[in-house]
C-alpha cells in the first residue's frame, strides 16, 4: 500500500523536529552536512521516531539545496548529502515506514530577496538527487511565501507521480504572509497536484487549531499538520522549546478532529511529543466531515480598515501647485533644547510649510526627532517632517517607531538608509540595515494600507506622505536619478535633496529630472566659514562645494561675520536659481544657527511671491 492509499484509511503519524535536536546536542554548524560527517547520529533520530510510532519519517534535507548550502561553502555537495540522506532513512525505514523526501521553503520575510529563476534552479537540483536515490514521497516544508511554494510545486508535480506534501508556514493564524487566506492558498496547492495540503512550523498547536478550524477539508488531497512545541525560548545564548508531550497528548483528538489525516511535529518537538500523539490516536479513525468556522473578519478589515484623515494637505501636493519652504532644524546633541526651540517658533512664524529634524544624522547622537517633532507640533504647532534611517533599527523597531508617530500624528517622514555608524562618534556602534532606503519606503507604503511589513494587519491605515533622498552631488546625475526612479518605484511621493552649491549643478538637476512627476525640495545650506566650507566639500559624504564658492569663502577667511554674510548672499543668490526651476526649497540650518535659514526662509518666501504673484505667500496652510 503506497502511502496515499494508507491515509485515505487512517490516521497516519509522521515524525518530529531534525534540527532542533541536533542543535540541542550542540551541533551549530550545517545540519544537513551531518548527513556525510555524522551518519549515526541522523540514523539514531530516525530510529527514535519510528521507535515512537512514527508511520512516516522524513529526510535530513531540509535545507540541503545550493541556496542554504552555499552559507557553508559547500553548495557543490548538494548531490552526495540528499543521497545519503535518503539512504540513512531508508536503511532504518521497516517495510511500515514511508520514507519521504524533504525540501524546505528558501524565501523568507523579503520575498523578492532571492529571485524566483534561482530558487527554480536550486530546488530541480535538489529535487533530482531525492528522486534519484527513490523515497516514497516529497515532503515541501516551511513554506512562507505561496509564490515559491506554488512554483516548486508545479516543477515537481511535472517531475514524479510520487505522493507530494505541500505545507505552508504561517506568520499568524489564519493568513499567508501575501494576505492570501489559509483556505485559498491550500485550494490552489491541490489544484497544482498536491496530495496531502497543510500545514508546519512557526506555530504551536493552539494557533495551528485556531488556523485549522478555518479550513476546509480538500477535495481529493488530505490535510497534514506539523505544529511546532512551542514559542522558543532563549536562554543561555540557546534557544529552546518548552512545551511538554502531556500537553500534545491533549490536543491530538482536536488535530483530529479537524480533519487532519497527517499530524507530525516540527521545530521544538521530540521523539516524546510524537509518542504523545500515536498513542493519543491509536485507533487513528480519520474525520471526514467537519463544521468550519469562517473567520473571513480579518479579510474584510484589511478592505475596511479606517483611514485617518491627516492634518494637513501632504507636501508632495503642496509643493505640486505652489512654491514651498521647509527648513531642516536638527536635534541638540546636548541636552539644552532652548535654541532649537527657539529656532522652531522663530521659523514657524516665517510660514515655512514644514520643519525636518534629522535622525542622528553623521551617525552622531542627537535627542531623538520623534519627542522634538512631538513637542514642537503641540507646543509650536509647527508641522514636523520626521527622518527615519534604517541604520539605527531593526525591523521590529522602524515599525514600532512609525505605528508611535502615526499615533502622535506625525505623518510626513523622511526615508533614508541612513549614513554608517562608522562615520560617527560610536565608530563601534553597530549599523543595522534590515533594510534599505527602499524597503523602507515599501514598508511604509504598507502601512498606509493597513498592514506590517510580514503582511499582518494593522486594524487601520496610516496616513504617511513619505519622502526620499536624492544626493545629486554625486559623478553622474544620470545615475542618481534612475536611484530616484526606483525609489518612486518603491512608493517615494517626493525628494528632498543634498544641499546644492552652484548654479549650474541645479540646472544639471532640473534638466536630469524634469520629466519627473514626482516633486523635489532643492536643498540648500548657507555656508558659514571657509572652513565650514572645506570640511563640507572634503569631508561630508555627497557634498561637493564649487570652486568659485570656496574661493568666495576663502576670501573671509578671518572675518567670521563676514563671511556669513558671504555664505547667507551666496545662499540668496542659489534660492533665485532655484526658484526659477523648482517649487521647493529646503533650507538646511548649520549648527542650529537659525538666525541664517530664518533670514534666507523669508528671502525665499517674498521671491517666491514676487516670482509666482504672490500665490506663495496666501497659502500658507497654517
Ligand atoms: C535630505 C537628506 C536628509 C538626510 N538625513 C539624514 C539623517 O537624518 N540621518 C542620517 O544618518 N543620514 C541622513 N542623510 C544622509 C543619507 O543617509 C546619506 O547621504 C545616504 O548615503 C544617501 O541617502 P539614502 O540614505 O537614501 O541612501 P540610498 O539612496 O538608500 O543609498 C544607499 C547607499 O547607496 C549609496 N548610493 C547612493 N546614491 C548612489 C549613487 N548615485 N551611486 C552609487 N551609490 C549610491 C549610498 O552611498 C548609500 O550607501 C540625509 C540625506 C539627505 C539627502
Ligand atoms: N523539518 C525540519 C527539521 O526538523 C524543520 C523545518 S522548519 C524550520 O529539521
Ligand atoms: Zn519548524
Amino acid at each position: 500500500m503506497n502511502l496515499l492509499e494508507k491515509l485515505s484509511k487512517e490516521i497516519l503519524i509522521a515524525d518530529g523536529a531534525m534540527g532542533t535536536l541536533l542543535y540541542s546536542y550542540g551541533t551549530d554548524s550545517c545540519f544537513e552536512e551531518l548527513n556525510l560527517s555524522h551518519p549515526e547520529q541522523i540514523q539514531a533520530i530516525h530510529q527514535a521516531y519510528i521507535e515512537a510510532g512514527a508511520d512516516v519519517i522524513q529526510t535530513n534535507t531540509y535545507a540541503a539545496n545550493y541556496l542554504k548550502l552555499q552559507r557553508y561553502g559547500i553548495e557543490d555537495s548538494v548531490k552526495e548529502i540528499n543521497s545519503a540522506a535518503v539512504r540513512h532513512a531508508k536503511q532504518v525505514a521497516g517495510a511500515n515506514t514511508f520514507v519521504v523526501g524533504t525540501i524546505g521553503g528558501n524565501r523568507g520575510i523579503k520575498p523578492e530577496s532571492i529571485p524566483i529563476e534561482d530558487i527554480k534552479r536550486s530546488f530541480r537540483e535538489q529535487l533530482d538527487c531525492l528522486l534519484l536515490e527513490g523515497v516514497d514521497g516529497l515532503l515541501l516544508e516551511t513554506f512562507y511565501d505561496l509564490e515559491e511554494l506554488e512554483t516548486v510545486l508545479t516543477i515537481a508535480r511535472k517531475e514524479t507521480k510520487l505522493p507530494i506534501i505541500a505545507q505552508v508556514s504561517l506568520q499568524e493564524p489564519g493568513v499567508l504572509q501575501n494576505r492570501t487566506p489559509i483556505n485559498d492558498a491550500l485550494i490552489r496547492l491541490e489544484e497544482l497536484g498536491a496530495n496531502v495540503v497543510g500545514l508546519n512550523c512557526r506555530l504551536g498547536p493552539y494557533h495551528m487549531l485556531l488556523t485549522l478550524e478555518q479550513i476546509k477539508l480538500p477535495q481529493q488531497a488530505f490535510l497534514s499538520a506539523y505544529p511546532n512545541a512551542s514559542l522558543p525560548a532563549y536562554t543561555d545564548g540557546k534557544f529552546h522549546y518548552v512545551g511538554d508531550a502531556d500537553y500534545f497528548r491533549s490536543s491530538a483528538e482536536s488535530f483530529r478532529d479537524q480533519g487532519v489525516r497527517l499530524l507530525g511535529g516540527c521545530c521544538g518537538t521530540t521523539p516524546d511529543h510524537i509518542k504523545a500523539f500515536a498513542a493519543a490516536l491509536k485507533d487513528r479513525t480519520p474525520v471526514t466531515n467537519k463544521v468550519v468556522k469562517f473567520k473571513q473578519k480579518e479579510i474584510v478589515m484589511k478592505e475596511k480598515a479606517p483611514k485617518a484623515k491627516p492634518e494637513y494637505e501632504p507636501l508632495q501636493d503642496i509643493v505640486k501647485r505652489r512654491p514651498s519652504i521647509i527648513v531642516e532644524l536638527d536635534p541638540p546633541r546636548k541636552l539644552n533644547t532652548k535654541k532649537f526651540f527657539e529656532g522652531a517658533k522663530a521659523l514657524k512664524q516665517a510660514g515655512i510649510d514644514a520643519l525636518t529634524m534629522a535622525d542622528n544624522s553623521l551617525a552622531t547622537v542627537r535627542i531623538s526627532n520623534e519627542s522634538l517633532g512631538y513637542l514642537v507640533k503641540k507646543e509650536l504647532g509647527v508641522r514636523p517632517l520626521i527622518h527615519i534611517a534604517c541604520r539605527d533599527r531593526n525591523l521590529i523597531g522602524l515599525q514600532s517607531h512609525l505605528m508611535g508617530l502615526f499615533t502622535l500624528g506625525m505623518n510626513d517622514v523622511l526615508a533614508i538608509t541612513g549614513d554608517p555608524a562608522r562615520v560617527g562618534d560610536f565608530p563601534g556602534a553597530s549599523s543595522v540595515y534590515d533594510v534599505s532606503s527602499f524597503e523602507l519606503i515599501q514598508m511604509i507604503k504598507q502601512m498606509n494600507q493597513g498592514l506590517s511589513f510580514s503582511g499582518k494587519d494593522l486594524g487601520e491605515k496610516t496616513v504617511f506622505s513619505v519622502a526620499a533622498a536624492f544626493n545629486p552631488n554625486v559623478r553622474s546625475v544620470e545615475k542618481a536619478v534612475k536611484r530616484l526612479e526606483k525609489k518612486i518605484s518603491y512608493g517615494a511621493d517626493y525628494f528632498i535633496s543634498q544641499p546644492v552649491f552652484s548654479e549650474e549643478k541645479l540646472l544639471e538637476v532640473y534638466e536630469n529630472t524634469k520629466h519627473l512627476d514626482t516633486p523635489i525640495y532643492i536643498g540648500l545650506m548657507p555656508l558659514t566659514s571657509s572652513k565650514n566650507a572645506e570640511f563640507l566639500h572634503n569631508e561630508v559624504p555627497g557634498i561637493k562645494i564649487a570652486d568659485s564658492i570656496r574661493e568666495q569663502m576663502f576670501a573671509y577667511n578671518n572675518d567670521p561675520e563676514q563671511a556669513a554674510r558671504e555664505g547667507i548672499e551666496i545662499t540668496k543668490q542659489l534660492i533665485d536659481a532655484a526658484l526659477d526651476l523648482f517649487n521647493g526649497i529646503y533650507l538646511i540650518t548649520p549648527f542650529l544657527r537659525y538666525e541664517l535659514t530664518l533670514e534666507l526662509a523669508h528671502y525665499a518666501k517674498e521671491r517666491a511671491g514676487i516670482l509666482r504673484g504672490n500665490s506663495y505667500v496666501e497659502t500658507t496652510i497654517y
